[in-house]
């Protein structure tokens, strides 16, 4: 679903990624990790289609990235909000469907699949509340709603638990799981690798390279770190002796 060859890209004459491949297929949970400036957000923008790769090539569903944002629900990292601007949690899910809208108008089926993806995230109840009420982890789920409910195939969220307390990001991977098992890959950056580790089937390292790590079971993936990068740490995770296939 995701095959990326190849790929390099740099903002000025400096790569920030550099000969990237990476194959990905919606029944996994990919987080991707790895240090400040690493390059995690830039290649999340890549696959999304914001970035145009210097050299390489990124296919999702076999086109171009630009090709198929119907097919995709971004939470980027930072959303702003007005705060003189009273939107309800509703109207900002059903922005979800702003493609769908016929001569300016949402349907009644736009608000019913709003309603619905409000449902799967768990707060139906926050519909009319204003968006700026909610707390950080409602809002988030706001916004997995509205990626949701444009039909995405595949979510991809950029640090989707920042300045959330742990209780809700827990709840938050919880849902992102689940998501997953029900057929929706996701696709997530993440600074956050004890959560990472123990909700993804793969982990992509990357810092200017990239380097996978499939995780059957925690245990095993923490026992691999500890065997073949002694200077494992939870933050800064320094792979650069792995043994495993760079990619
Ligand atoms: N718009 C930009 N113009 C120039 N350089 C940029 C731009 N965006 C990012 N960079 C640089 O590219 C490098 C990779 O940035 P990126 O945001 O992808 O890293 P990251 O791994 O997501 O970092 P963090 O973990 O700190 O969020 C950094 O050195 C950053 O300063």
């Amino acid at each position: 679903m995701i095959e990326i060859k190849n790929l390099s890209y740099g903002y000025d004459q400096s790569l920030v990624l550099d000969g990237i491949n990476l194959s990905y297929d919606e029944k996994e949970f990919l987080a991707i990790i790895g240090p400040n400036g690493g390059g995690k957000s830039t290649l999340l923008k890549l696959m999304l289609g914001i970035l145009t790769p210097k050299s390489g090539e990124i296919l999702l569903f076999g086109k171009s990235p630009k090709d198929v944002c119907k097919f995709i629900g971004y939470v980027p990292q930072f959303i702003p909000i007005n705060k003189a601007f009273p939107i309800s949690v509703l109207e900002v899910v059903m922005m979800g469907r702003i493609d769908k809208k016929r001569f300016g108008f949402y349907s009644k089926n736009d608000k019913k699949e709003a309603l619905k993806a409000l449902e799967i995230v768990g707060i139906s109840h926050l519909a009319n509340r204003r968006i700026i009420m909610l707390s950080g982890g409602q809002r988030q789920r706001a916004y997995i709603a509205r990626a949701l409910c444009s039909d995405a195939k595949v979510l991809f969220l950029d640090e989707p638990t920042a300045s959330i307390d742990t209780r809700g990001q827990i709840e938050i991977y919880e849902l992102l799981s689940r998501l997953n098992k029900s057929g929706i890959g996701i696709v997530l950056v993440s600074h956050d690798i004890n959560m990472a580790i123990h909700y993804a089937t793969k982990v992509a390292y990357v810092a200017r390279n990239l380097v996978m790590h499939d995780i059957d079971t925690k245990d095993n993936f923490l026992k691999h770190l500890k065997q073949e990068h002694s200077h494992f740490c939870d933050v800064e995770l320094i792979l650069k002796e792995c043994s495993c296939k760079k990619s």
